[in-house]
C-alpha cells in the first residue's frame, strides 16, 4: 500500500482526455498537488492508503474550467453601466470609473470578489487583463487558485502607469517576481490594435518571443473598430497585426466577432487561438463570432467571461451553453459545438492556448490535481442519459460543490475555504458605496 495524501472516489469522471470518456466509480489519487493514478475504485482500495479520502457518490468529477479572458476587478464595476454599445460603455462610463477608482485596493478588493466567484462556479484557472495585477497576483497566491496575469499596455495614461516605458517596465517587473511561483504564469496584454501602436507591439512580440509567453489582446470586437482601422491605416486590423508579425501560436485574439472567410483562413495557417466571449459580445451587441467556421479549420477556440461589467457574472457554465447554443444559431446547424467541444473549449483548449497544459486543462497523471466535483442528484439533472450534456445544457455553476487546484480544497460543499466570502462581500458593499456617491 502507498501513502498518498487524497483519494476523490466518484460516481462519474469525465478525464477530458479522449472524446467521449467517461469512466465510472473510479479514483482520483492526489500526493502533493499532483493526479499520481486514476483508477477503477475498487483497486485505488488495494493500492493506495490516503490521509483523506472524498466519496462523491453522486457527482461528476472534472478537470476545473479555465476562464481564458477577463478583468477581474471590474467585478467592483458590476451594474454600473449596462445596455450601451462598447465605445460608447468604455469612453463614457468605465474609462472615466477607472481614473476616479482604480488602484491597488481597488484591484485587491475586486479580484477577491471575482476570485470567490470563479471558485464558486468551477473555475480553477483564468487569464486576467487588468492594472495593478500585483494586486490580483496577492488574492491568486492567497486564495489557491491558478492564473495566468496579463502584463497590460494601452497607450493612453493611466492610475497604472504613465506610458509605454512604463507600462512593459511595470509587466516585467510583475514577470520576474512570479516567475518560480507554482500557480502564476504572465502573458503580454495589449489591450486592443485601437490603443497600442505598431512600434509598442513589435517590442511586445520581441519580448514575447525571449520570454516564451502568450499575448492576448481585444481583436475585431465590433464593427466600429474595423471601419475605423480601415480609415486610419487603410487596413482591418487583422491585416495590420498579420503585417507587424503579431498572428502565431502566441497570439490569443479575444472575441473576433468580424471575420472575412481570408482572415479565418490567416488563424488557421497561423495558429492562433481565439478567446470566444460570447455573453460580453451578446450585451454589448458586437456581434457574434463565427467559432464553427474557425473550428472547421481547425483553430483552437477558448472561452471567457471577459470582465463583470459587461458580462455580468463570471460564469463559465453559462459561458458554456451560450457558446454551444450560439454557435448553432449562426451556422444555422444544431450539430456543430456540441456539448463535449465545449467543454474542451473551457478546459484543455484554453490550458493550451496559455502554455499550461503540461500543468492543467485535463485529468491525467503528472497533471495538478485541478479539480472540480459537480453534483448531478438534484431535480434539474434528471434524468441521465449523456453525461457531457447534462454538464453544458442542463447544468449551472450552483451545483458545483467541491473544488481543488493543485490538490488543495478552495470550496467544500459550496463553501470557500480560503477566502472570507463575508469580508469579500462587505467590501465590495464599501466600494460600491463609495463609487455610488460620485458617480
Ligand atoms: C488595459 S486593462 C484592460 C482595459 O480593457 C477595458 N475593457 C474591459 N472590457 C473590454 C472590452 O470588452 N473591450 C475593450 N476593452 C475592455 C477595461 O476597462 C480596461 O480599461
Ligand atoms: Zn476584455
Amino acid at each position: 500500500m502507498k501513502n498518498v495524501d487524497l483519494i476523490i472516489n466518484a460516481r462519474w469522471c469525465l478525464p477530458m482526455t479522449a472524446e467521449q470518456l467517461v469512466l465510472e466509480n473510479h479514483s482520483i489519487v492526489i500526493h502533493e498537488g499532483n493526479i499520481v493514478a486514476l483508477l477503477p475504485q475498487t483497486q485505488a482500495e488495494q493500492l493506495y492508503q490516503a490521509t483523506q479520502t472524498q466519496n462523491m457518490d453522486e457527482h461528476c468529477v472534472m478537470p476545473g474550467l479555465i476562464n481564458n479572458h477577463g478583468h477581474t476587478a471590474m467585478s467592483l464595476f458590476r451594474g454600473l453601466a449596462d445596455d450601451l454599445p462598447l465605445m460608447t460603455w468604455l469612453n463614457n462610463h468605465i474609462w472615466p470609473a477607472e481614473q476616479q477608482f482604480v488602484g491597488d485596493a481597488f484591484v485587491e478588493a475586486g479580484s477577491a470578489l471575482a476570485i470567490a466567484e470563479m471558485i464558486r462556479g468551477g473555475t480553477t484557472c483564468f487569464s486576467d487583463m487588468y492594472f495593478f495585477p500585483e494586486a490580483t497576483a496577492r488574492v491568486v497566491d492567497s486564495s489557491g487558485i491558478r492564473a495566468s496575469l496579463g502584463m497590460v499596455v494601452i497607450e493612453f495614461p493611466t492610475n497604472w502607469a504613465k506610458d509605454v516605458n512604463e507600462y512593459l517596465h511595470k509587466g516585467q517587473a510583475l514577470h520576474d517576481k512570479y516567475r518560480h511561483h507554482p500557480r502564476i504564469t504572465t502573458n503580454y496584454a495589449p489591450h486592443a490594435p485601437y490603443t497600442v501602436s505598431d512600434q509598442t507591439l513589435q517590442a511586445i512580440i520581441i519580448n514575447a518571443e525571449e520570454l516564451d509567453l502568450p499575448i492576448q489582446m481585444h481583436i475585431h470586437e465590433t464593427a466600429t473598430e474595423v471601419s475605423d482601422s480601415v480609415a486610419q491605416y487603410g487596413k482591418r486590423p487583422l491585416a495590420r497585426l498579420k503585417d507587424l508579425g503579431l498572428l502565431s501560436p502566441r497570439l490569443i485574439a479575444v472575441h473576433m466577432t468580424q471575420l472575412t472567410e481570408e482572415e479565418m483562413d490567416w488563424c488557421a495557417e497561423a495558429g492562433v487561438h481565439i478567446a470566444h466571449c460570447p455573453e460580453s459580445n451578446l450585451k454589448l451587441a458586437s456581434g457574434f463570432s463565427p467559432i464553427a467556421d474557425l473550428i472547421k479549420r481547425g483553430v483552437n477556440i477558448t472561452i471567457g467571461t471577459d470582465g463583470a461589467a459587461s458580462n455580468n457574472d463570471l460564469d463559465m457554465f453559462a459561458e458554456m451553453r451560450q457558446a454551444a447554443i450560439l454557435a448553432k444559431g449562426v451556422a444555422g446547424d444544431p450539430s456543430v459545438v456540441p456539448a463535449y467541444q465545449a467543454l474542451q473549449m473551457a478546459t484543455i483548449n484554453a490550458a493550451k492556448s496559455l502554455g499550461i497544459d503540461s500543468v492543467t486543462g485535463s485529468l491525467e497523471i503528472g497533471k495538478a490535481a485541478d479539480i472540480i466535483a459537480i453534483d448531478l442528484s438534484e431535480i434539474e439533472t434528471q434524468p441521465f442519459y449523456d453525461l457531457p450534456s447534462q454538464l453544458v445544457y442542463a447544468t449551472g455553476r450552483d451545483k458545483v460543490s467541491d473544488v481543488w487546484v493543485a490538490g488543495k480544497q478552495l470550496l467544500k460543499q459550496r463553501q470557500l475555504t480560503t477566502l472570507n466570502a463575508q469580508h469579500v462581500s462587505a467590501q465590495a458593499q464599501q466600494w460600491a458605496t463609495k463609487i455610488r456617491s460620485v458617480s
